[in-house]
């Protein structure tokens, strides 16, 4: 078997010792290593200094050459302490040991150390670096003294913590100190300060993770973890796919017309009964899906046989553009239209797929007994407040909801709530011209109409003395009876009720609502960040699946067996095909696909052993080599096309 190793070059560099630079007597200078440290560590790698102290100083005959500094050691005894007219012990020789330059340092960068030339030398140990070879600290013998790192651009290796975790920093990287260098830990100056940019991170940020963002369950046990929690839940993944089959549903023999003029077609009905009614806009309407030339789908109200006898009317729309709030479906348009074989109006509308009438979700038996279980008064404080702020945009633009009907009340999520139908009335019934504030009274007798029909379960419920609103809502809270009360009761003229004396009635309800589309976001958030890990390896196996068992490229047979591609396929082999070493089953566990796919996303140093079928190659590689060799591949496969004779590669 033949054993491979994918670049494996030996990083460290053999020390060398500094070099007196042109200096005959060296064999005779005192080396400044032995002087202050009291050994040299090149001693035995070429150093040219002597290191013999007896041989140039007038050392006492007790102290060995090789004892290291001491506060007894008269070398070391500051000289500006001494007392004046007493000589240095050091002898003058020593003073004037030839001064280390670090090789390869540039000049400029060297504070020199001053030569003494008359006077004796004021020695301080600690001005006196010991001289060390670049790029040649070894962290295990040289601990950084102020926690600085010996090498700021050694590559951290996220897989490899252990090791790397001594050459950091010991003040770790802050993230919060990038805009503020003067925030920086002045034991760690010199160590920033070094860096050339300090707006890009000390370290690579860990993309190849699955961060656990996001609000946690903690009475899991870890073996309770799945392969679905790596991917979206199963329920909202159905809920967005139906939706999204909704949207691109057709009915291509619907006889629906398309209409030439405003661009749209493929319309759909969705309307679930046939009986049209016109209670609710004085006329029948349809509610179609309709996809315009832009691509997107909109939702067309159609109003049959509306003649418009006022231009102004449709102008009314305009004011309705402007209304852009979470529980109003936007109105986009309106026009009249002959294409149905009538004279028809028509409103365009935002759609929201899959959505159900309040009438169609309250309303509609469910039980076999054909009966409903009553509202839960969570739900309907929901409903409050998302109805209660869409009011409070309508009333704010001078406009009115005017259809606040339980069928007129789209559902587009649990309990998400939307009006839908607004603008018709004020087209339709346009001449009337009934002043606004007189409507938007109408507005808050609608509202609480329609949430006590909800509540009562009753959607034809109608008030009357010998029932009591009380009697009806016995189930629900007093805050909730008190809210309905308010709504229903008209203000006595002149007085009139306003939205926002309503919404301070509720506001602990506010809260409470407000707390749970947090909650809401917050976990679509973690959806998202899952995915987002997702996708980024979708990308890579994508790459894989292009460059493995491609039979033919740029004139090569089997271009992706040859050269550094065989490591991708042999990877390929390793991911894919592994089995189980025990029963030699398949492995089909995903965790151990999604480990490996992260670490060669993540470009890894860790190494793996690649295997080839008929067990002839062994290789051991990087991730780190993997991940180039894909790059390399896939950049081959992306390059323009070059024509050659007779054909086009
Ligand atoms: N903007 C919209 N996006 C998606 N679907 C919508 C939209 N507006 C209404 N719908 C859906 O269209 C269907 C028909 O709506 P419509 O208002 O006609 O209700 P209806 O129950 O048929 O009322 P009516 O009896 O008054 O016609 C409902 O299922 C509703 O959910």
């Amino acid at each position: 078997m033949a054993s491979t190793r994918f670049n494996q070059p030996d990083q460290r560099k053999v020390a060398s010792s500094p070099r007196p630079k042109g200096r005959d007597n060296a064999k005779d200078t005192l080396c400044r290593n032995v002087l202050i440290y009291g050994h040299c560590r090149y001693e035995d790698q070429g150093c040219a200094f002597n290191h013999d102290p007896n041989k140039t100083l007038s050392l006492p005959s007790d102290m060995s050459a090789k004892k290291t500094l001491s506060v007894d050691s008269p070398a070391f005894t500051p000289a500006t302490l001494s007392a004046p007219g007493k000589s240095s012990a050091i002898s003058s020789q020593a003073v004037n040991a030839a001064p280390f330059t670090p090789r390869g340092l540039a000049s400029g960068t060297v504070t020199p150390i001053p030569q003494a030339e008359t006077e004796p030398a004021t020695f301080n140990p600690a001005q006196i670096k010991e001289f060390t070879p670049q790029q040649t600290y070894d962290i295990s013998t040289n601990p950084p003294a102020n926690g600085t790192a010996p090498d700021a651009q050694m590559p951290y290796d996220p897989f490899s913590m252990s090791s790397v975790a001594d050459a950091m920093p010991s003040a770790p990287y802050n993230p919060y100190l990038q805009a503020d260098n003067s925030a920086m830990p002045s034991n760690g100056a010199a160590y920033y300060q070094a860096q050339p940019s300090f707006a890009a991170p000390a370290q690579p940020l860990q993309y190849h993770l699955y961060a656990p963002i996001g609000p946690h369950r903690e009475d899991l046990t870890p073996y309770q973890r799945t392969v679905h929690d790596f991917f979206i839940p199963n329920s909202l993944r159905e809920d967005l796919q139906r939706k999204s089959e909704a949207t691109r549903q057709v009915m291509p023999n619907s006889g629906l017309p398309r209409l030439e003029k405003e661009k749209y077609h493929s319309l759909v009905p969705l309307d679930t009964n046939n009986n049209k009614s016109a209670a609710v806009f004085g006329f029948p309407s349809w509610v179609y899906k309709a996809q315009k030339e832009d691509g997107k789908y909109y939702v067309l109200r159609r109003l049959e046989g509306f003649r418009l006898s006022n231009a102004g009317a449709i102008g009314r729309i305009k004011e309705w553009k402007h209304i852009y709030n979470g529980g109003v479906v936007s109105v986009i348009n309106s026009f009249t239209t002959q294409a149905f074989g009538d004279s028809s109006l028509i409103f365009v509308y935002n759609y929201h797929p899959m959505s159900k009438t309040l009438a169609e979700h309250h309303f509609s038996p469910t039980n076999r007994y054909g009966h409903r279980a009553p509202a839960n008064e969570q739900v309907l404080w929901s409903y409050i407040v998302q109805i209660a702020s869409a009011i409070k945009a309508v009333h704010g633009n001078n406009l009115a909801v005017r259809c606040l009907e339980a069928s007129k009340v789209i559902l587009t999520e649990k309990n998400r709530v939307r009006l839908s139908g607004c603008a018709v009335l004020d087209v339709v019934q346009f001449e009337a011209n009934r002043p606004i504030h007189e409507l938007q009274q109408e507005d808050f007798l609608h509202f609480g109409r329609l949430m006590l029909s909800i509540a009562a379960n009753n959607q034809h419920i109608s008030i009357n003395a010998k029932v009591s609103i009380e009697q009806l809502l016995r189930a629900y809270t007093p805050d909730f009876r008190s809210a309905i009360v308010w709504l229903l009761t008209p203000a006595h003229v002149p007085a009139t009720k306003n939205i926002n004396d309503f919404l301070a009635s509720i506001s602990s309800h506010l809260v409470s609502s407000y707390d749970a589309s947090l909650h809401a976001n917050d976990a679509l958030n973690t959806v998202l960040a899952g995915e987002l890990e997702n996708g980024r390896l979708f990308r890579l196996v994508t790459k894989l699946g292009l460059i493995n068992e491609r039979p033919e490229y740029d004139g090569q047979e089997k271009w992706s067996e040859v050269g550094e591609r065989y490591i991708l396929k042999l990877f390929r082999d390793f991911l894919f095909h592994a089995r189980d070493p025990v029963t030699l089953r398949p492995q089909v566990d995903l965790g151990y696909i999604l480990t490996h796919l992260n670490k060669l996303d993540a470009g890894s140093k860790e190494e793996i052993r690649l295997i080839s079928r008929d067990e002839q190659d062994c290789i051991i590689v990087t991730y780190q080599e993997l991940k180039k060799q894909i790059q390399l591949a896939f950049a081959e496969l992306s390059k323009p096309a070059t024509v050659v004779k007779g054909g086009r590669y």
